[in-house]
């Protein structure tokens, strides 16, 4: 099944529009698994599948785990996934960004090695850099557009013949690159005008990845508001330290899943 197919039913079977990052901070980990070898793997497993039947997929972000050579717990997690949670599918936040040649070999880590549904990529190097990874049939290449950080203006706003890059982004992206419709766009959920602006360029088929609501203060009903398509789906929420590490009275998997049932809940409150 395609990256696209996969998460449409996502969508609809979990009636949730919630992806949990996997983003595990080797400072923030519970004392009872620091001293495992398999601390990282273990603590995302446990977040997986106390969070699963709340979202509609999981995003790990490699630098957590690259950071501290923990890559074969990456490909273990993956694998967990696929294997006990097939239904949902995984985005690999990698944000790559190079020459043909090189994302060439890119690719073969994200969707050989890792065996993820989705990459997200960097749009800078143009169509070439990106057309490796579409090569890959059925996987989905989430292309960065408007990100959540304020230092993301600095380009992203820069205009050309009074067009935002961003857009311009998004019209490519949307219009061109999205070969078999693998294509989709992130956009930060702080920034709720600019998410808006892209939904009305773009349509509705083309998925959002919309990082931002949670730790960083974005707003739910205003995303929801801007994001969602038609059928009030489109979007890929994602919220990581706001569920991975919350706090709560019971032990740390019930507060993620608490924290992910809330979100959700939430989410579908607003759209
Ligand atoms: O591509 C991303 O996922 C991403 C794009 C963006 O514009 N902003 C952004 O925060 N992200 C990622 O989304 C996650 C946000 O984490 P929290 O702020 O803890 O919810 C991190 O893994 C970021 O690397």
């Amino acid at each position: 099944m395609s990256f696209i197919q996969k998460l449409n039913r996502a969508w609809c079977e979990s009636n949730s529009l919630l992806m949990v990052g996997l983003d595990p901070d080797t400072t923030r980990l519970p004392v009872e698994l620091k001293d495992r070898p398999d601390a990282i793997f273990e603590f995302c497993r446990r977040i997986v599948d106390a969070t699963a039947p709340y979202v509609c997929g999981f995003k790990p972000q490699i630098a957590y785990f690259a950071a501290a050579r923990a890559e074969g717990q990456l490909e273990d997690i993956c694998a967990y996934i696929r294997e006990n949670h097939p239904e949902l599918p995984v985005v690999l936040d990698a944000k790559r960004g190079d020459i043909g040649a090189t994302a060439v070999q890119y690719a073969k880590e994200v969707f050989g090695r890792y065996g993820a549904d989705a990459v997200t990529v960097s749009p800078y190097l143009g169509s070439d850099s990106v057309e490796p990874y579409l090569d890959w049939e059925g996987k989905g290449v989430i292309v960065l557009c408007r990100t959540s950080n304020a230092g993301g203006s600095d380009l992203q706003f820069l205009e050309t013949d009074g067009i935002p890059l961003y857009m311009r982004v998004a019209d490519l992206v949307a219009n061109k690159w999205n070969r078999n419709g693998q294509c989709g766009l992130v956009v930060g959920a702080t920034y709720p005008n600019e998410l808006a602006a892209v939904r009305k360029a773009i349509g509705d088929d083309v998925p959002l990845l919309v990082p931002g609501i949670g730790a960083q203060g974005g707003d739910v009903a205003a995303t929801c508001a801007a994001g969602c398509n038609s059928k009030k789906q489109g979007m890929m929420i994602n919220s990581s330290r706001a569920i991975l590490y919350a706090q709560g009275p019971g032990d740390w998997t019930e507060a993620a899943g608490q924290a992910a049932l809330e979100t959700r809940d939430s989410i579908n409150a607003h759209r």
